[in-house]
């Protein structure tokens, strides 16, 4: 399972948490503007806007799973297991693969208005990036730095594109149900609730944040989707990067999969690999992982962005303590 928001403090930042039981050998990976990207069936891009997220490089080829460009656009690829379907190549469409899907938008648009503008003729397709890294069932969020988003889901009915005004994606259902379900939580609240339920008879308040009673705190998609959408909608703005930065964390790890909670296989537990956030305004990635609540930041303009070679930061790793005596 993963998590995936835009937390809107004076800056956008935007980011996810990656669930999974195994890791893939990620990093933060910076692809300057003159890495030319290959693509199986469109052009290749040899200049395009520069891009930072987490990826795994393979045959020097970024893969990533989420991502943002120096335009302060961002997009995560997270699972939607059962319900993506991707499509044989088709004459006169954008025949792109899920691999292929981040850079090809991330290298050409400004904002989540040329999105929509390039996914209008897009073909999600069935091509392996290769035999041992198969299809990812994957829909995506795309956000940018105005705070605009979209969801986007190829199932066997076609490709879907959806405005998200929530700025939170998990993972299935697919999302105009989350969007329903959601509607059943309107009545949560960081308030202590009056009772409406018998107007007349008095009932105990006898604890604080009795308001959000009713909020589920299961480790499956719908229950985090309602949980990440009250936790990012009442969080508060800081007035500070340090401040909106630790905000933005604190929402993400509110739907932490803990080990040995989400059991996928017997004795086998999916937990939330890393976290990680971008300033879409700055362009100053951070990230946490499961081993390292240690906060670790990448800024891409400190990379040289004109360039053909991929900048790679492995991943900080290890707890870090400050001992007080
Ligand atoms: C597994 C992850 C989603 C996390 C998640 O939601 N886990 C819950 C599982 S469950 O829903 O609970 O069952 C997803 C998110 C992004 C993906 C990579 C995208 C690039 C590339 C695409 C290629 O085609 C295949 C290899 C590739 C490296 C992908 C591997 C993997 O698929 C990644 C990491």
């Amino acid at each position: 399972m993963c998590t995936s928001i835009l937390y809107t403090a004076g800056d956008h930042y935007f980011g996810r948490n990656l669930d999974l039981e195994v890791s893939f050998g990620q990093e933060v990976v910076v692809t300057p503007r003159d890495y030319p990207f290959d693509f199986r069936q469109m052009p290749t891009l040899d200049h395009h806007y520069a891009i930072i997220g987490m990826a795994l490089v393979k045959d020097n080829y970024p893969l990533y799973f989420d991502g943002a460009n120096e335009e302060g656009l961002g997009m995560a690829g997270l699972n939607f297991a059962g319900l993506a379907h991707f499509f044989p190549v088709v004459d006169g469409k954008d025949n792109v693969s899920p691999f292929e899907f981040i850079p090809y938008v991330l290298g050409q648009c400004k904002n989540v208005a040329e999105a929509k503008q390039l996914l209008v003729n897009l073909n999600l397709v069935n091509i392996n990036f290769s035999d041992q890294l198969q299809l990812s069932p994957l829909h995506w969020l795309i956000a940018d730095r105005q705070g605009a988003a979209i969801v986007v889901e190829s199932t066997p009915s076609g490709l879907h594109v959806y405005d998200n005004p929530v700025g939170v994606l998990t993972n299935n259902p697919e999302f105009p149900s989350q969007m329903t379900n959601l509607a059943n939580y309107q009545s949560v609240s960081p308030a202590n609730p009056v009772n409406t339920l018998m107007p007349k008879k008095e009932l105990m308040t006898y604890s604080r944040g009795l308001g959000s009673h009713m909020l589920p705190g299961g480790m499956d998609s719908e229950s985090r989707f309602v949980k990440e959408c009250f936790t990012l909608h009442n969080a508060p703005e800081g007035d500070s990067e340090l401040e909106n930065v630790t905000n933005y964390f604190h929402c993400l790890h509110a739907v932490e999969q803990q080990k040995g909670l989400d059991e996928v296989a017997p004795a086998t537990f999916e937990y939330t690999i890393y976290s990680d956030g971008i300033n879409l305004a700055t362009g100053t990635f951070y990230y946490t992982t499961y081993e390292d609540n240690q906060i670790n930041a990448v800024q891409m303009h400190n990379v040289n962005l004109n360039s053909r070679e991929l900048a790679q930061f492995p991943l900080v790793k290890g707890q870090s303590i400050h001992a007080q005596n």
